[in-house]
């Protein structure tokens, strides 16, 4: 049986206590969806939007999560504390953390247990730069994140993997469809090769989705759903793509 399929909205640092009204309207308009569907907002609107959503129909997570339970870290966010505020997922290793925060692969799999000791699945991003991509790196460069970003305790139930090229991310830019195919098909193939349940893990593809090139991308291999930015903040834009890929 094939992985069910996830449609994740990333918000990043985007969004106040207004915004709240779009997860409602996704939900009225998503009504019936055979997918998952998840919204990952700040920090600041988390409790609020998964009582607001607690008939279950969109689950909700954190974008990042400290590795530790508690303790003297100032602004950082456990995975315990996500858990409490209602958060069933969270982001780590996005190339936005790796990059303003200096983020490593070790970093990101001790994020990754972190969560699953909480209890919540994580979302581990892996992707090249342009630069590695313009030097045929892609592949080696998913496969040293992947080996390192993704704990031994993973497991399809606890842990998604999103592929984003960094390239592709907010620039309206994307991969050839031929490029994401290769990508997923080569995470699929190591996932496999490590894990005993390595073809149920889901693989999202991530950067510059849209309602115009969703269904195209959900067609792809390999792909079982969507890790969303922009085109996540608003129900109209992002309801469409759920839909495309509940039609996949
Ligand atoms: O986490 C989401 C990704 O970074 C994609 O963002 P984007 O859809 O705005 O390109």
């Amino acid at each position: 049986m094939p992985p069910r399929k996830l449609a994740a909205g990333n918000w990043k640092m985007n969004g106040t206590l207004a915004s709240l009204a779009e997860v409602e309207t996704l939900m009225h308009d998503c009504a019936g969806a055979g997918v998952d569907i998840l919204i990952c907002p700040p920090a600041t609107l988390l409790r609020l939007m998964a009582e607001r959503v607690s008939a279950g129909a969109v689950a909700v997570g954190g974008q990042d999560c400290h590795a530790k339970e508690s303790g003297a870290h100032t602004g950082d966010i456990s995975a315990e504390q996500l858990r409490d505020a209602g958060a069933s997922y969270v982001i780590v290793g996005h190339s936005e953390r790796r990059a303003d925060h200096g983020e490593t692969d070790a970093a990101v799999a001790a994020k990754a247990v972190a969560a699953h000791r909480a209890g919540i699945s994580s979302v581990i991003c892996v992707g090249e730069t342009e630069a590695q991509r313009d030097a045929n790196e892609t592949l080696d460069v998913i496969a040293r994140q992947l080996a390192g970003s993704v704990p031994d305790c993973a497991t399809a139930a606890n842990t998604v993997i999103a592929y984003e090229p960094v390239w592709a991310i907010g620039t309206g830019r994307t991969p050839t469809n031929d490029q994401i195919a290769e990508v997923h098909a080569a995470m699929r193939e190591a996932l496999v090769a490590r894990f005993a349940d390595g073809a149920k893990f889901r693989l999202l593809y991530g950067g510059s989705v849209k309602p115009a090139n969703a269904a195209e991308i959900f067609a792809i291999a390999h792909v079982d759903g969507a890790l969303v930015g922009g085109a996540s903040l608003k129900a109209a834009d992002f309801t469409p793509i759920v839909r495309a890929l509940d039609a996949a």
